[in-house]
């Protein structure tokens, strides 16, 4: 299987700030990773890394073939990183329809697609953004990623704050993406179980490094691991 992203001795923070040391991972085509930790373990800032909306003082991205470090956020996307925010990022002030349309890339997904996985947004098409509920936002934001067409989805906390009906869906939504169409993705998590149900790997990240790296299956089939990991007491 092909590798679509490698990160070696990464290094990156805020300013003169160093957040993530020496963070080295892969991910081959098609495969989605968890991405797990505490939380201030930086796994906010590794995906906003590779973004590109951090300062990156060391080490190496690839994105199948291309060295990323030099480009802007916003060129990345040109070249495969769809990117959806913890804060989401939809534009408030233009309609659901809009907001697609305004960032369709040409490819598989187009937002009669997208309209269709979400059938919640199709309902919508002619609301503003401000108009919409948390959920709704997140589908519309995950919506976006989409249809620029990436190579690479990042979803930093997905679910997060949102009703467990709006949960199911966007799982449903999530595995469809990921195991059904293929797509490559790096999920975020603080809801470990529903996320390695649905990844090929992991890795755990504690004080800005990797701690564990491994299969999604091993953490499935060993939560007191997770727990240890994670920090967790039971
Ligand atoms: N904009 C920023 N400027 C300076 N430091 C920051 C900034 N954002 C985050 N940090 C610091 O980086 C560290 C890692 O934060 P980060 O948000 O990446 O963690 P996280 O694992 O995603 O946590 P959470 O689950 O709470 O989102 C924390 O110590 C945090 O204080």
């Amino acid at each position: 299987m092909a590798e679509l992203l490698k990160v070696e001795a990464l290094s990156a923070g805020y300013g003169e700030a160093v957040v993530l040391n020496n963070i080295s991972l892969s991910l081959d085509e098609g495969k989605t990773l968890a991405l797990l930790g505490r939380n201030g373990t930086g796994k906010t800032t590794l995906i906003n890394t590779l973004a590109g909306a951090t300062r990156q003082h060391a080490g190496s991205i690839t994105l199948g073939g291309t060295l990323l470090h030099k480009l802007p956020s916003h060129e990345r996307a040109g070249v495969g990183i769809g990117w959806v925010p913890q804060e989401r990022n939809i534009f408030k002030s233009l309609t659901v329809d809009e907001n697609l349309t305004a960032v369709a890339r040409a490819g598989a997904w187009t937002p009669a697609r997208v309209y269709e996985m979400f059938p919640r947004l199709a309902e919508r098409k002619t609301n503003l953004g401000t108009q919409l509920s948390g959920g709704e936002q997140q589908m519309l934001a995950v919506g976006r990623a989409l249809v620029l067409n990436p190579k690479l989805l990042l979803l930093d906390e997905p679910l997060e704050g949102l009703a467990p009906i709006i949960v199911e869906e966007l799982l449903k939504a999530i595995r469809r993406i990921t195991r059904d169409e293929g797509l490559s993705a790096i999920i975020v998590e603080q809801h470990p179980q529903a996320i390695l149900a649905i990844s090929d790997s992991a890795v755990v990240l504690d004080r800005g490094t990797v701690v564990h790296a491994g299969t999604a299956q091993e953490l499935r089939e060993q939560p007191a691991l997770v727990d240890r990991l994670l920090g967790v007491s039971r």
